[in-house]
């Protein structure tokens, strides 16, 4: 935001509190204003957690936090009215919102990384702790591969994708329709139905939320008590303050990375922002934990987690199982929450800045300032009931929940893979399908589909050698998904082909998948650093051999591969001779997983006999009729002759040479014949001289001379 932007932000923002410090004590509720949160700034230090909302975008955040007083007297804390709208509309209850405000001393920032943190962490638990080998990582890698992320995904997403804090916020403005469209169907029968139980004494104007007469309106300013249910727990109807929202997006996906992140090797907190007030709390929250468990996964197998994410979101199918349940722990008021009292603002400038944890996941989830209220908490034992601590959940229970969790995933693929099967079986009859079948079935593996198929279904690891252009690289991985699309959706493949090259896994995903008529992303995909074109749909995936090794160190048995085909082992790289000595281990774990190793004609006995001799299937190349051609013949059709003296003939020297050993070899009848045919094309050369006799003369000049 320009400094111009900010200073009109800020001087809109003084007329609100202004206005809503007259109407204020009439409505009986404190005004609630709305800003976007600043672009620009050190966090969001622009959200005053003062009683009265007063900017302070230029000051130390520290200071304004009280470490540094500029008053003498520190005021009653509370929170922001603003903070706890903002806080909310990522799904979190607002009494949770005032309490993680309170804790993190008004930092909107802090709170939603706390409640993100506490939220996740219930779900999630061991996993979101940072390995130690993750540890070990400096800093700036870390850093540098952030920056260049930020750099592609500006590239890719344009203005959408906004560095609100250079390496701590990210945020990924999406236009989700069908978001949209389920909600704003809801949202017009309510707002109809919202109509007809108006009270006509009601102000219609101070519904909107810009009522120009305020106190001296006419009509009741208060709101019926029928409109705040169901409006997302919202006390005041505040579409006034979203005059312009049709412009900015109605959903963002926000990337936080805390101090010392080690993005892209541990996930960075990942929550859902919606201002479609139609979209319940509770589906922001399933929608963010979601998007976070992918995180998970994808930091481990160095996926481009951000990218990944948008993708999944714009998957409609993926989104809206999630939008069944519409009950969330969070998005309810707590249960047994610890009462944080009135004026237990820590004014211990230490404290200040809420300590957010570095490695994402706390056990408990109290942070220290909190944790330092405690022996007040104690002292105050014997004046009240003592209030009882919400425990996290069991380790067992956590098990039992990921287990389930699991389950799920394996019951949508199961689904997924229905569908896949019946897309492909429709397919398969497209007049683009088949005209690309007729020039795939043109190619020498085509005529090993059937030995190869069954040398599979007996084999665990096979060898595939073949001349360059056989169709190993494009043909193989096809008969092998294709074999599986005609049988039951339990057996569909999951195939991953590495590629020592980055250009080649995308080039071939993107011919397999124009053979298959479809476009990259479906059912073939390709994942290269920082590049991942795949859906949940995708049972093909071309990828450089670094990818999947990164993917094996934190998922050893490859769980949900079928198929791991290794392309090009024949160039004898570093990563490819390390995946197949992981890739022996595995087979002996996994005795379901099939490896195929495709090679040149080059050296494919030696990788049968490290996989104990398995079998090796010899695809033979194309041949076709050569013809020769040498270039004096082409010389000689043209009739072009070289002049004398030309730089371009060779010397005397080497000719004579030449001809005095191809003349030992010749007889005297090939002699003549070979004269004969010179002299053909010298008609056109200058005529010999007179004066020379004919003594000095050979057989062509005497042929020039009397023919
Ligand atoms: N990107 C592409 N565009 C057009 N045709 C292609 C493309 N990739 C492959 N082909 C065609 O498909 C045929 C098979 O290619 P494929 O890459 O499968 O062969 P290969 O046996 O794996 O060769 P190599 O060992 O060199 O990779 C090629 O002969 C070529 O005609």
């Amino acid at each position: 935001m320009t400094s111009e932007n900010q200073e009109k932000v800020k001087a809109l923002l003084r007329d609100l509190q202004e206005q809503d410090a007259d109407a204020g004590s009439e409505r009986g509720i404190s005004g609630e204003e709305e800003d976007d949160e600043p672009d620009c700034g050190e966090d969001e230090r622009y959200w005053s957690s003062g009683q009265e909302p007063s900017l302070v975008p230029d000051s130390d955040p520290l200071e304004y936090a009280g470490s540094a007083p500029v008053e003498p007297h520190i005021p009653e804390f509370t929170v922001s009215p603003f903070a706890v709208q903002k806080l909310s509309r990522y799904g979190f209850n607002t009494e949770r919102c005032q309490a993680a405000l309170r804790i993190c001393d008004g930092d909107v920032g802090a709170s939603l990384e706390h409640l993100l943190t506490q939220c996740f962490s219930e779900t999630f638990g061991e996993r979101m702790k940072v390995s130690e080998a993750v540890g070990h990582i400096s800093l700036d890698e870390c850093v540098e591969q952030r920056q260049e992320e930020a750099f592609a995904l500006k590239s890719i997403c344009g203005e959408k994708f906004i560095e609100r804090i250079q390496n701590r916020v990210w945020t990924i403005g999406l236009e989700l329709e069908y978001l949209t469209s389920k909600f704003c169907k809801f949202k017009q029968r309510e707002s109809t139905k919202n109509a007809q139980e108006t009270s006509l004494e009601t102000c219609r104007f101070y519904l909107k939320g810009n009522c120009k007469f305020g106190s001296k309106c006419k009509f009741k300013h208060e709101v019926p008590p029928n409109q705040i249910v169901g409006r997302a727990e919202r006390s005041v109807d505040d579409s006034h303050l979203n005059a312009n929202e049709d412009a900015s997006f109605l959903y963002e996906l926000e990337i936080r990375f805390s101090k010392n992140h080690k993005y892209p090797y541990q996930a960075p907190l990942v929550a859902f922002y919606s201002t479609n007030e139609n979209l319940p709390l509770a589906c922001r929250l399933h929608i963010s934990e979601f998007l976070y468990g992918k995180a998970l996964t994808f930091a481990e197998t160095s996926e481009p987690v951000v990218y990944s994410l948008i993708t999944l979101l714009e998957e409609e199918s993926e989104i809206v199982k999630l939008l069944t349940n519409t009950h969330h722990k969070y998005s309810g008021p707590p249960v047994n929450f610890l009462p944080v009292l009135s004026g237990t603002r820590i004014n211990n400038p230490a404290c200040h800045k809420p300590v957010i944890p570095n490695n994402s996941f706390v056990s408990n989830q109290i942070p220290e300032v909190e944790k330092e209220t405690e022996p007040e908490e104690e002292a105050d034992e014997d004046e009240g009931p003592a209030p009882v601590r919400v425990e996290n959940e069991s380790y067992v229970n956590l098990k039992k929940k990921i287990s389930k969790r699991y389950d799920w995933q394996a019951k949508s693929v199961h689904a997924e893979n229905g569908k896949i099967c019946k897309q492909f079986q429709i397919k398969q009859s497209s007049r683009q399908f088949q005209s690309t079948l007729q020039e795939r079935q043109s190619l020498p593996a085509w005529e090993e589909r059937e030995t190869i198929l069954k040398l599979l279904s007996k084999h665990q690891v096979v060898v595939i050698s073949g001349m360059t252009g056989c169709g190993k690289t494009t043909q193989i991985p096809q008969f092998i998904l294709d074999d599986s699309l005609n049988g039951p959706p339990e057996n569909v493949a999951n195939i991953i082909c590495t590629q020592p090259r980055r250009i080649s896994a995308i080039s071939v995903a993107e011919r397999v998948a124009k053979e298959r008529a479809e476009r990259v992303g479906l059912t073939v995909g390709y994942q290269i650093r920082l590049e991942s074109v795949k859906s949940s749909a995708t049972r093909l995936l071309y990828c450089t051999t670094g990818v999947l090794l990164r993917r094996l160190e934190g998922d050893t048995a490859l769980q949900g591969v079928t198929h791991i085909i290794v392309d090009e082992v024949h160039e004898r790289t570093e990563e490819s001779d390390f995946l197949l000595l992981v890739l022996k281990d595995i087979v002996l774990q996994r005795p379901t997983l099939q490896v195929i190793l495709m090679s040149a004609t080059l050296n494919a006995e030696l990788f049968s006999e490290y996989f104990n001799f398995c079998p090796v299937i010899t695809i033979p190349g194309r041949t076709f009729p050569v013809d020769q051609f040498f270039l004096e013949d082409a010389i000689a059709v043209t009739r072009y002759v070289l002049q004398d003296g030309s730089p371009y003939m060779r010397s005397m020297k080497q000719i004579s040479k030449e001809k005095l050993k191809a003349r030992r070899n010749r007889t005297a009848f090939e002699e003549v014949e070979e004269d004969l045919r010179l002299s053909l094309h010298l008609r056109d050369q200058d005529s010999v001289k007179d004066s020379v006799p004919d003594q000095q003369l050979n057989f062509k000049q005497l042929l020039t001379r009397y023919k």
